[in-house]
């Protein structure tokens, strides 16, 4: 299968480097992970270890099989974009938050857009390099739910090439409770700068615990079954299984770059919602302060 992998930053080359053990992958990145991905091929390293050969380049090819996109949520609507015009009948998102695969299916009209939940970890090392820092499973099917004959041939692909993945027919589910947990930890820890693991006790575990119950109840009220019980569950389970992980939001905030808040936090902040709208409104403070949310 020719895969196109658009946005080859820390998740993009990890999942994209394990499909290039099978297929015919085109990461698409920044021009020095290509040139270093070009001139030596792609290290992965950690909990899996491999050097692999994919294609690399810093646009979009004229056409493959399969889309995998993994920009940050902030960078979807570009991606979509792009991706119009390029001639691939299926495309997947891997990406955190909510409303990617309707802002990609709004563009990509007459293509098959699969919605995608990942729990591998990835930590880009620097160009050619990437570290597989946990070994999760993809989990993918339709967007609406329910069967779908691109999600099983997309399973068939990610099968052959030795990614753990499940073809699931209640991804709007599996979606929501991804968001629960992000809602939960992301933000906390990264305005309170500690790892996951701080999360396990009062007060950090109450406020994670009350952002993810204000996700289930939204999720209900666009009709979604995710109990307020099972979205607190998810949060306890993935603070135990990632205790000593810093967040994507906390790295993003330490990096200095700008964070996923508006397709997390933000995206459930109202007045029925006012701990994910008090934290997505100090982590906006804090991108207003450093002007990252301007482009
Ligand atoms: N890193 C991880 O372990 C996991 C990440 N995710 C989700 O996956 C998504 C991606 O996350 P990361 O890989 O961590 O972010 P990242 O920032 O490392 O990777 C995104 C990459 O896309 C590139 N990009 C954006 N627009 C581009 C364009 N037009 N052309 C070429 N390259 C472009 C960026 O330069 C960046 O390198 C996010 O939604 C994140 O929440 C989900 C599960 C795990
Ligand atoms: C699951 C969790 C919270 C792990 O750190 C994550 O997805 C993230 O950091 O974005």
């Amino acid at each position: 299968m020719d895969v196109v992998v658009f946005g080859a930053g820390s998740l993009g080359s990890l999942v994209g480097g394990l499909l290039a053990r099978e297929h015919d992958v085109t990461l698409v990145g920044r021009a020095a992970h290509v040139e270093r991905v070009r001139a030596s091929g792609l290290r992965i390293e950690g909990e899996v270890e491999a050097t692999v050969h994919p294609a690399a380049r810093t646009t979009l090819p004229a056409r493959a099989d399969l889309a995998l996109v993994t920009v940050k949520s902030f960078d979807t609507e570009r991606a979509a974009r792009a991706l119009a015009r390029c001639d691939v009948p299926t495309v997947l998102s891997l990406q955190n938050g909510l409303d990617n695969e309707a802002t990609l299916a709004a563009h990509l009209d007459g293509r098959t857009v699969l919605a995608g939940t990942c729990t591998y970890g990835a930590r880009l090392l620097g160009p050619g390099r990437v570290a597989c820092t946990g070994v999760g499973e993809v989990a993918l099917g339709a967007r609406e739910g329910g069967p779908s004959v691109a999600a099983d041939r997309t399973g068939r692909a990610f099968e052959r090439a030795g990614v753990e993945h499940v073809v699931a027919e209640d991804m709007p589910r599996r979606v929501w409770e991804k968001l629960a947990v992000n809602a939960g930890v992301n933000a906390a820890t990264a305005l309170a700068r500690v790892p996951n693991g701080a999360l396990s006790d009062p007060p950090g575990r109450d406020v994670a615990h009350a952002a993810a119950r204000e996700v289930a109840q939204s999720a209900r009220g666009e009709g979604i079954d995710l109990t307020e019980a099972r979205a607190v569950a998810s949060v306890d389970r993935v603070v135990r299984a990632t205790a000593s992980n810093r967040s994507s939001m906390l790295q993003d905030v330490e990096r200095g770059t700008r964070t996923e808040i508006d397709a997390i936090n933000g995206r459930i902040a109202g007045p029925d919602a006012p701990v994910n709208a008090t934290l997505a409104a100090l982590v906006r403070t804090w991108e207003d302060a450093e002007g990252l949310r301007e482009s």
